[in-house]
Order: C-alpha cells, then sequence, then structure tokens
C-alpha cells in the first residue's frame, strides 16, 4: 500500500545529521518538561519514558507496559502506544536544535503489546525540508532485535518557542520559564539555531 506523499519526503532530501550541538549517541535526554505525559517526572499518571541519542538523528526509547496502560484485559491500549511513539519521535527536534511539533502521525499496530512487556522504540529522521520534518519509528517487542509489534511515520513542524507562549495556559507557560533548564534551552536554540 503507498503512504499518502505527506509523510514521506520529496525524493532529493536525504536524511540530515545532527546538529553541531546536539548531545553524542549514548546520551540519555533527560525530561523536555516536567508536566510531559510522556517523559516528565511530576506527571504522576505520566508514561516516564527515557530517551538514549542513537546515531545520526535517531533516539532509542523504552516503554515498559504496565497494568495501567490496558486497552484489552492484558493488552497495551493503542492510543498509548502511539503517545509513546509521539514522544520519542518528538525528542528528534532536539538533535536538529529545533523546537517541532507533530503535526501528523500514522501508527501502524503489527502485533498486540502484552502488559509486561517492554516495547523497544527506535526512532529516525528521515528527511528535513524547510520546516517539515519527516520521522519514522519503529518499535520491537522485549528486544532491541525482538519482533516488531508498532511502526509509525510521522510530519513534525518545527516551531519557534513562542509556539508555545502564545498557545499554551499562562500558568504552566509561567511555571515552566521559571524553570532554569527550560530557558536554557530556549535560550540555546534562539541563539544558535
Ligand atoms: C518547552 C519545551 C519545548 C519542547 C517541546 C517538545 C514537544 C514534544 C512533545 C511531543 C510532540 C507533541 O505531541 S506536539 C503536540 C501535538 N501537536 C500540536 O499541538 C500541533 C497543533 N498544530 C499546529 O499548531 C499547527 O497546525 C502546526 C504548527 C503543526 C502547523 O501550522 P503552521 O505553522 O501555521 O503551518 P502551515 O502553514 O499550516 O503548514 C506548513 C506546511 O506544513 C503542511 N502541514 C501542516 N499540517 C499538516 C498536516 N497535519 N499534515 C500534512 N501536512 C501538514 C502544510 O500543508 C504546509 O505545507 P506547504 O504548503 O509549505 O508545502
Amino acid at each position: 500500500m503507498s503512504r499518502p506523499t505527506s509523510l514521506t519526503p520529496p525524493p532529493d532530501v536525504k536524511a540530515p545529521d545532527p546538529h553541531p550541538s546536539a548531545p553524542p549517541p549514548g546520551t540519555e535526554l533527560g525530561e523536555h518538561y516536567d508536566g510531559c505525559f510522556g517523559c516528565g517526572e511530576e506527571q504522576e499518571n505520566g508514561l516516564r519514558l527515557r530517551t538514549r541519542v542513537g546515531e545520526g538523528v535517531s533516539v532509542d526509547t523504552e516503554f515498559v507496559v504496565g497494568p495501567g496502560h490496558q486497552g484489552a484485559p492484558g493488552l497495551a491500549h493503542g492510543g498509548l502506544l502511539t503517545c509513546a511513539f509521539d514522544e520519542a519521535l518528538g525528542m528528534l527536534g532536539f538533535l536538529l536544535h529545533t523546537p517541532a511539533v507533530t503535526a501528523r502521525l500514522e501508527t501502524d499496530f503489527r502485533r498486540p503489546v502484552p502488559v509486561g512487556s517492554t516495547l523497544y522504540i527506535h526512532a529516525w529522521c528521515a528527511g528535513v525540508d524547510g520546516r517539515k520534518i519527516y520521522a519514522k519509528a519503529v518499535g520491537r517487542l522485549d528486544a532491541l532485535d525482538g519482533p516488531v509489534a508498532v511502526e509509525a511515520s510521522a510530519l513534525f513542524l518545527s516551531v519557534g518557542f513562542e509556539h508555545f507562549v502564545e498557545h499554551g495556559r499562562p500558568e504552566e507557560v509561567r511555571r515552566a520559564m521559571e524553570n532554569p533548564d527550560v530557558l536554557k534551552a530556549a535560550r540555546a536554540f534562539e541563539v544558535n539555531p
């Protein structure tokens, strides 16, 4: 089945190199915001995903599926699996040195993901065309070379930090901007685009 063109980079677009200031492979990327459902430590119901930098513009994220993540009995909810992929794919923006938001995300569920399993998600950037970031990810069950359970294709769009300031609820935006780590990241992106 052919993919919709909006998730496939134009043929002349190549996979990008990481930004010169991107952290090296193996680095653990911390939470990008403590209230994030995907990675935030302060989000008590969140997935608390941890992501490591891979080779090129790629990341590896592990999702340990627990009883709180069920859809059908004993099986992960598809929406939460998609959330884990959104989080992993969203982290690629940090290697490209641009904040980016999901415009479109397509998830293919290849096999059920049981409670108690770990989904090893590998996400990579397939191309950057202006503000458009084309990304792919594959999730394997219980091992880095385990059977493929979920695949995803996404289009992210680079945005300025003003996107979050303009659209976010003021109290959370204010609190986030009081966090020196968030401020530092915002300034680094602005000074060194
Ligand atoms: C503090 C911590 C920070 C760090 C923050 C890190 C956050 C990571 C969190 C995980 C990721 C998320 O969940 S992010 C949350 C979920 N996503 C969102 O809330 C985004 C909501 N949507 C929007 O804000 C907007 O629609 C945007 C920004 C995506 C696009 O609006 P825009 O900037 O005005 O751009 P626009 O002119 O419409 O489109 C530009 C080009 O992209 C194409 N395009 C736009 N949308 C789509 C689409 N859905 N599907 C295909 N193509 C699209 C257009 O056709 C056009 O192509 P052409 O004509 O140029 O060819």
